[in-house]
């Protein structure tokens, strides 16, 4: 099939990658001439795991193409995806403008038959805006797709090609059967395709974003107050994790959610909710605990060090709002950071991948180190911010031996409690 993607971010890219992997003809368009420019040129723009194997052979076979021109995106695809952000707007709710913009020239732009599919994360009833905004200008039959996108960063590729579910909303029977063509190959181990309205498959996305955020935000409250009653949040959560009602997975315990997603969307639900003069209590106690909880760290910083932290200087390791990604969007890093630097302390800070993006973000505001040790040399203590499979199982002999005191604060519960104090450290983690 002839597909178009408009917006390659990390939806937009590893859509139009995985379609062309299985046989499509994929053009994707971007506003953005640099990136289009890398991306013409081999390159992949973002990190993300086994993303650029499949990008090199489907640039090699020809199914995969770049483009700034919207023009060319819409002639080219049978099927055109929206993959525009829908940032946070001033007020909380998701910022249609990219959405809409593309929907106004697509009616201008389309002269045959086109499903515009919108994977986008929207509030309910976005999907008749769209249709309203390209109806205005289209003279040609078109139908809107809502079909929303679950895939996780760091995973994205594979949460892409085996997902564990896909939602189309669509009242149209055409679009519905060439949604179900194309996403076939994706389903085969029996995984359901489910087809509904377009309003329920839009607000099934903020539902399930909302639902694993609120998810954790609950977990770490069981944490903070396991910390007042000297219980081990280890112990609550695979003592409870393993009913499988409730699940072993999101419940880790930690400095906050972050990211490009959680945050934006519990707000945008939130915010919807109040426009529906509907109060949505259960949002805003996760929002306002998560807020808290991302400087759950600073207090215990602050009391080690006898409530003066000003001209102390701290290592940092992990700077993207979770592992094996460069994203740091709503990085519980950087509140991190923000707070120690008001407080009058220094930083030098470590990732794996997330260096470059903070650079452009703090600029000299701190120091970025070449390695994870190198960051350590000169400083009071070691504070963990992202849970890196290299962070794990390091080498406490040479952290001891760097620091000025032997002093780790882990805001992701990486070690053994007993092992870290048999090494003569100070340890503080979340809930144990
Ligand atoms: N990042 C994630 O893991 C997930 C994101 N989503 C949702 O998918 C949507 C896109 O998110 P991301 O891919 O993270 O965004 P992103 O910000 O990484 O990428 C968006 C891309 O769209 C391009 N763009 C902006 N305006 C354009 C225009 N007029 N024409 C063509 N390209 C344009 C930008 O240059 C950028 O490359 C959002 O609604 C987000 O909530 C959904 C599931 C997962
Ligand atoms: O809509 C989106 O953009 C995506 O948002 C999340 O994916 P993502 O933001 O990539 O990352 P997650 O792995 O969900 O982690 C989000 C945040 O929660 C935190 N988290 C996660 C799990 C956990 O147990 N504890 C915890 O604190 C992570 O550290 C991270 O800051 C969802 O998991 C995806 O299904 C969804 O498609």
């Amino acid at each position: 099939m002839k597909i178009s993607v408009i917006g390659t971010g990390y939806v937009g890219l590893v859509t139009g990658t995985c379609l062309a992997e299985t046989g499509n003809e994929v053009l994707c368009v971007d506003i953005d001439e640099n990136k289009v420019k890398r991306m013409q040129n081999g390159e992949v723009p973002i990190y993300e795991p086994h993303l650029d194997v499949l990008f090199e052979r489907n640039i090699k076979a020809e199914r995969l193409k770049f483009t700034t021109s919207l023009e060319e995106g819409l002639s080219h695809g049978d099927i055109i995806f929206l993959a525009l952000p829908t940032p946070e707007d001033e007020d909380g709710s998701a910022d249609l403008r990219y959405v809409l913009g593309v929907a106004g020239e697509i009616g201008k732009l389309i002269s045959d038959y086109k499903v515009i599919v919108d994977k986008s994360t929207v509030p309910v009833g976005t999907a008749d805006r769209v249709k309203e905004t390209i109806a205005q200008n289209a003279k040609v039959d078109f139908d809107v797709v809502s079909n929303p996108e679950f895939l996780r960063e760091g995973f994205a590729v594979d949460d892409f090609l085996k997902p564990e579910r896909i939602v189309i909303g669509s009242s149209s029977e055409k679009a519905i059967k060439l949604m179900e063509k194309l996403y076939k190959p994706f389903v085969r181990s029996g995984n359901p395709i489910l087809v509904m309205d377009e309003k329920s498959a839009e607000l099934t996305k903020y539902a399930a974003n909302s639902f694993l955020a609120t998810k954790i935000t609950f977990m770490n409250e069981i944490a903070n107050f396991c910390e007042k009653v000297g219980a081990n949040v280890d112990k609550v959560r695979i003592g409870m994790g393993t009913d499988s009602r409730i699940g072993k997975r999101f419940l880790f315990p930690g400095i906050g959610y972050g990211g490009s997603c959680f945050p934006k969307d519990v707000k945008a639900l939130h915010k919807s909710g109040k426009d529906a003069e509907f109060n949505f209590q259960i949002l805003e106690s996760v929002l306002n605990v998560n807020a808290k909880q991302k400087l759950a760290l600073i207090p215990k910083i602050e009391s080690y060090f006898n409530e003066d932290i000003k001209d102390k200087h701290f290592a940092v390791w992990g700077l993207a709002f979770k592992p094996e990604t460069d994203d740091i969007r709503e990085a519980p890093a950087l509140d991190v950071i923000n707070s120690l630097l008001q407080k009058g302390a220094t930083v030098t800070a470590f990732d794996p991948e997330a260096m470059e993006n903070v650079q452009r973000k703090l600029g000299d505001k701190i120091k970025y180190a070449t390695s994870m040790y190198d960051a350590l040399k000169g400083t009071d203590a070691l504070i963990i911010c992202t849970e890196w499979s290299i962070f794990r199982t390091p080498n406490l002999n040479k952290i001891k031996d760097e620091l000025k005191n032997p002093a780790i604060f882990d805001g992701r519960n990486l070690y053994d409690i007993e092992e870290l104090k048999e090494n003569g450290f100070d340890y503080f983690s979340i809930g144990r």
